[in-house]
């Protein structure tokens, strides 16, 4: 028999847990078209994370697979194209232990029509469901990336700013979506939740403040 680099029972948990997760982020529409991918660690070496191009809507259990740290499959199939930004945070950080990315219409408006380097979200109550934050009056700096096809330059180009000036929670790709990670699957969950509410808030606050 083949002996597997991590848990089998974790790999079945993780795999459970994404396909029950993916089905829940596609149904707030925000991850329309096949597009976003999730991940969720097994162990030091390894993850889960969805195949490529599958339909987030219909996520199953066998939409997931492994991939070591690298990003190199560890099972059959192709892992998500996207895979080494999940492997980037996981690699950095030894306490992240789930990577959403999501494609919202908040997020695309907002890296699209305003051209800054990144979003500041602050004095919102729902703030209090990131990680670590307790009070309302807190601030998050969420930096802004500009697209490329070049996902192992970007993933460098992330690593080095986190290395500089230590990103928390989230960061934005211009035109693209939203990189969040967490501690855990729920708790990165309830963070997409209130990041993904409050940009589409932010927008609605731009639009009606003509800006
Ligand atoms: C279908 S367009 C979106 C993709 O290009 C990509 O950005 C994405 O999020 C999904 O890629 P995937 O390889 O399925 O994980
Ligand atoms: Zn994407």
């Amino acid at each position: 028999m083949i002996e597997r680099p991590y848990s089998t029972a974790v790999y079945r948990d993780a795999a459970h847990a994404l396909a029950t997760i993916g089905q829940r982020i596609y149904q707030h529409g925000w991850s329309p078209a096949t597009s976003s991918n999730y991940s969720v660690r097994l162990n030091a070496s390894h993850a889960a994370i969805t195949r490529s191009g599958k339909d987030k809507g219909l996520l199953q259990e066998t939409d997931i697979m492994a991939v070591d740290m690298n990003g190199q499959a560890a099972s059959d199939g192709k892992p998500s194209a996207e895979t080494l930004l999940h492997t980037q945070l996981y690699r950095r950080h030894d306490t992240v232990g789930a990577v959403l990315h999501t494609h919202s219409h908040a997020s695309t408006v907002l890296t699209m029509h305003w051209p800054a380097n990144s979003i500041t979200l602050e004095g919102y109550e729902l703030l209090k469901a990131l990680e670590g934050f307790t009070t309302h009056d807190s601030r998050l700096v969420i930096p802004v990336f500009d697209n490329t096809q070049d996902i192992a330059a970007l993933a460098d180009q992330v690593d080095a700013a986190m290395a500089d000036d230590g990103i928390s929670h989230a960061y934005l790709i211009r035109g693209h979506g939203l990189y969040t990670w967490a501690s855990d699957l729920p708790t990165c969950y309830r963070q997409l939740e209130a990041l993904e509410t409050l940009l589409a808030i932010e927008l609605d606050r731009r639009r009606l403040q003509g800006v």
